[in-house]
């Protein structure tokens, strides 16, 4: 008799990242409310909804870029592989190095394009100059950097374009072999043809990378991502595949949003 089953099973998901009855305050202004959240390993989940919902603020729990502040706190459970990262005793800049975050403005260092992505990586490991070389030339690699910055890795990374510059920063975040990238607005500051540029970006480093993207962009949203979170006044309304979400979603205010009759 043959046993079918298991070839049939459809695979089984792997969450990179768990979020569970998360709360966040600012203060005593509460910026998100009891958000319960999945985000697949090896897939692009975008956060969407209108200015203020609380999209940055997610995605900066999620690697607790939010400690650097006093006075903002989360509550609940990100279980990151399983491990609460809210937990006072998480070691913030190893789990940086796992949780790599992408600013909207590109944000280079004021230093040479080989150093932006040397320094971050010095932190973490010690390697040859060789191996450093190999490094830099990879992430640029990946980031779709170095054929246009190979004969300038000595210039500093300020004198590239602006969507050169986040590509760069691309390019600085991979360097350390982070599981997961948080874009927040990675394309707002760029033109359509940068922006298109670190689509296929994302496209490419999905295979290898979990990635959480802010967008303003609808249209990117639904190009880029497997997943939309549509978020509203701190609330997670409507979470799901970015097809279903985008050509039939379950709930009115999402439809509202999408369709663009909301405010
Ligand atoms: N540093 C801060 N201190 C106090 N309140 C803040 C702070 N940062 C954000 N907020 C508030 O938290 C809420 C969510 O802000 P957040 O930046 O996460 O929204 P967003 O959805 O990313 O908005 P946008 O699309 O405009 O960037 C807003 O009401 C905002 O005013």
């Amino acid at each position: 008799m043959n046993d079918t089953t298991s070839q049939n099973a459809p695979a089984a998901v792997k969450n990179a990242i768990e979020v569970r009855n998360l709360n966040f305050f600012y203060g005593s202004f509460q910026g998100l409310q009891n958000i319960n959240l999945d985000i697949e390993e090896g897939k692009v989940t975008a956060f969407i909804g209108p200015s203020g919902c609380g999209k940055s603020t997610l995605l900066r729990t999620l690697n607790r870029m939010y400690s650097l502040y006093p006075g903002q706190r989360a509550e609940g459970e990100i279980n990151f592989y399983g491990q609460n990262i809210l937990t006072p005793d998480q070691d913030v800049n190893l789990l940086r190095s796992r949780i790599g975050m992408v600013f909207q403005k590109p944000t280079p260092f004021p230093m040479s394009i080989y150093e932006n992505i040397a320094f971050g990586v010095r932190l973490y490991e010690k390697l040859s100059r060789s191996e450093m070389d190999e490094r830099v030339e990879w992430a640029l690699n990946k980031a779709a950097l170095w054929n246009e910055a190979k004969d300038k890795l000595n210039q500093s990374g300020l004198s590239l374009s602006g969507g050169q510059q986040q590509r760069l920063c691309i390019a600085r975040g991979v360097a350390v072999k982070p599981s997961v990238m948080l874009l927040d607005e990675p394309t707002s500051a760029l033109d359509p043809i940068s922006t298109g540029k670190i689509e296929e970006l994302i496209n490419e480093l999905k295979h290898e990378y979990t990635i959480a993207i802010v967008t303003h962009n609808m249209q990117q949203a639904a190009r880029v991502s497997d997943y939309t979170a549509y978020m509203y006044l701190g609330s997670l309304i409507e979470y799901g595949k970015t097809d279903e979400i985008f050509i039939k979603p379950k709930r009115k205010e999402t439809e509202d949003y999408i369709t663009g009759r909301f405010g």
